[in-house]
């Protein structure tokens, strides 16, 4: 799904439940600055003084010249010569806190967002990010939250400025004379509107621009992740082409915000250039006509420029507006997203819970669109029992463990736990009840001890070990250039599937939940690993609840029960002596899997 296809969130129903309307990007992004209102004042405060220093050291400035060039007392100006050095200074300090304050703000905020992101991606898993590509959630999480630096460090004081300095500045010119605001007004006017008439463009750009700097971020990070698959089947080039494509079309996307921007500035400019011309013809009408004194010329060119500075530093800012709000927005697709799964109970059910595993005639399907996945099924696994799933690929094994862990809820029926139904559970109680050791183990870039230790942060080094040993690991990983110490790496390239498998084991012998959902590795392995494997799984099932999706024979033969599923529907369950002898559809695909 791209984010052009993440849900809508306004007025949208899923599976019958309407969700309420938001508030628009821009508001919410202003709501942000709530718990942050004083840094933001002392950054519009500090803004606003150093406009003013500005302008009040220019007019100082351009008094003296024309005060000189008309030949006054030049002993008379010494005291406005310290004046101008000390608001020159003032100025000086007032710019550097305003940029100190602005980015303190900026990254303050951006640093919540940051947070509120993980969070809110911790919330949506895995659902959520089954429908996301990798590298465009990451862009959200870096690129588009970086974005906002822009909208805080630089938009919101500029624009408290840019309506505050040139009002002031128009009134000391109205002191002048009223002719000079007059002749000011209509292309103030025009430099405001500039903005506003490519508004809706730059806000399309803006959401292609990002959309499209989200889809090469991702097929980088496709790229990437299967570099090892792209060099074994030579198609460097062809991912090199489609990565080729994909910069095409995000060039066209920023050759066009930069064309319209570009537009934009030399409109503004022209503007400015028309306004500051009015301003001089009027001034010199003025000074001719005796109406205004020749020292006031240069003051009233100064203060018409100081009118403009600002809003055109403000339009300057605009013009990126679009791409700012599109990055907002797509933050906020993230940080809105409704999560599937939401607790509906804080405690737990009171009492002793029975790992005693129920599937109640379960129906449920991925999407309000889609078919069931899994329809009427209904099995149980008895306390310190384990219960194989097996069925062809598709069948709805790894449906039936998202559905125990609770990734999503059933359509219809219910699973329970101790009787209890998972719902009725706090989600943070289900992760501690069960243990998962998937098929393909992800391991993170830090040591196979801090790897292992996953499955309990608390647990100590010989705990650690101890976990290692029964899951027949800590042979192997002694074995290592580190031992314990050696770095996972990037997906633990360096382990074998097996030995990747065994730390699994361990981290989930070290988490002791009463439950565990196991999903075995297709991979053949060599008999010395099969054994190995198989010594730890066992032990690791031992006295523990098991619901496992089996491939390996000993595995299927082993378990107390076996669930035979197609297409959703449990069409078989027994032990693998009755079900051999029944000679059904486990018989059949036991015949196709293992010839
Ligand atoms: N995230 C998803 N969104 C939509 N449909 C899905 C999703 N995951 C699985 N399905 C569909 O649900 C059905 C059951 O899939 P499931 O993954 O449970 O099968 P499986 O028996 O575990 O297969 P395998 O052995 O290949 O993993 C399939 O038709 C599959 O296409």
């Amino acid at each position: 799904m791209t984010l052009e296809q993440v849900p809508a969130p306004e007025g949208i129903q899923w599976d019958g439940q309407t969700l309420p309307p938001r508030p628009s990007g821009f508001w919410k992004l202003l709501a942000m600055l709530k718990s942050h209102f004083w840094l933001m004042g002392l950054t519009i405060a500090s803004g606003i003084t150093n406009q003013a220093m500005a302008i009040a050291a220019t007019c100082l400035g351009a008094y003296l010249v024309g005060t000189a060039v008309t030949g006054s007392n030049v002993e008379a100006l010494v005291p406005l010569l310290w004046l101008l050095g000390g608001t020159v200074l003032l100025r000086a300090l007032m710019a550097w806190l305003e940029m100190w304050l602005a980015h303190d703000l900026a990254y303050r905020i951006l640093a919540d967002v940051r947070g509120a992101l993980y969070r809110a991606l911790e919330r949506l898993a895995p659902s959520y990010l089954l429908d996301r590509r990798s590298g465009d959630l990451a862009c959200s999480v870096m690129s588009d939250v970086e974005m906002l630096e822009w909208f805080y460090a630089h938009t919101v004081g500029t624009f408290v400025v840019a309506v505050v300095v040139p009002v002031g500045a128009l009134i000391a010119l109205a002191t002048l004379h009223g002719l000079l605001v007059l002749s000011l007004l209509p292309a103030l006017v025009l430099v405001v509107s500039i903005p506003l008439w490519f508004g809706r463009r730059a806000s399309r750009e803006g959401k292609a621009l990002r959309r499209q700097l989200g889809e090469v971020n991702a097929e980088v990070v496709d790229a990437v992740q299967g570099l090892r698959e792209i060099v074994a089947f030579g198609q460097g080039g062809y991912f090199g082409e489609r990565l080729a494509r994909r910069d095409r079309e995000l060039r066209k996307s920023q050759m066009a915000h930069g064309g319209r921007a570009g537009l934009e500035g030399a409109l503004t400019n022209g503007a400015v250039s028309l306004g500051m011309l009015c301003v001089l013809a009027a001034a010199a009408y003025l000074v001719a006509r005796g109406s205004l004194g020749f020292a006031f010329f240069p003051l009233s060119i100064v203060l018409a420029a100081y009118t403009f500075e600002p809003v055109v530093a403000l339009t300057r800012i605009t013009q990126n507006l679009g791409v700012i709000f599109a990055a907002a927005e797509r933050v906020f697709a993230v940080l809105d997203a409704p999560a599937l799964v939401e607790d509906k109970v804080a405690a737990p059910p009171t009492g002793q819970i029975v790992p005693h595993v129920r599937f109640n005639q379960v129906s449920f399907r991925y999407g309000p669109a889609l078919p069931n996945a899994l329809e009427n099924v209904s099995f149980e696994v008895a306390a310190g029992e384990t219960v194989a799933l097996v069925g062809h690929s598709g069948a709805g094994k790894s449906t039936c463990i998202h559905l125990l862990l609770r990734f999503w809820d059933t359509t219809a029926g219910s699973v329970t736990i101790g009787g209890h139904d998972l719902r009725n559970f706090p989600q943070a109680t289900l992760r501690e009840l069960i243990a998962l050791v998937p098929q393909d183990i992800y391991l993170f870039n830090m040591s196979i001890r801090d790897n292992i230790r996953l499955g309990r942060p608390a647990a100590c080094d010989e705990e650690v070990k101890a976990a290692a040993r029964l899951a027949l690991a800590d042979e192997f990983v002694c074995c290592l250039p580190q031992g314990y110490d050696t770095n996972a790496g990037e997906r633990g390239l360096q382990l074998s599937g097996g030995q990747r498998q065994r730390i699994a084991i361990a981290r989930a012998l070290l988490k002791n939940s009463p439950i565990l959902v196991m999903d075995e590795a297709v991979s053949n392995l060599d008999t010395e690993n099969e054994l190995a494997l198989q010594t730890a799984m066992d032990r690791l099932r031992s006295g523990r609840t098991t619901l496992v999706i089996a491939h390996r024979l000993s595995t299927i033969r082993s378990a107390d029960r076996i669930v035979v599923l197609q297409a959703g529907q449990v069409v078989e369950t027994g032990t693998h002596a009755q079900l051999m002898r029944r000679g059904g559809r486990y018989a059949e695909l036991l015949a196709a899997q293992h010839n």
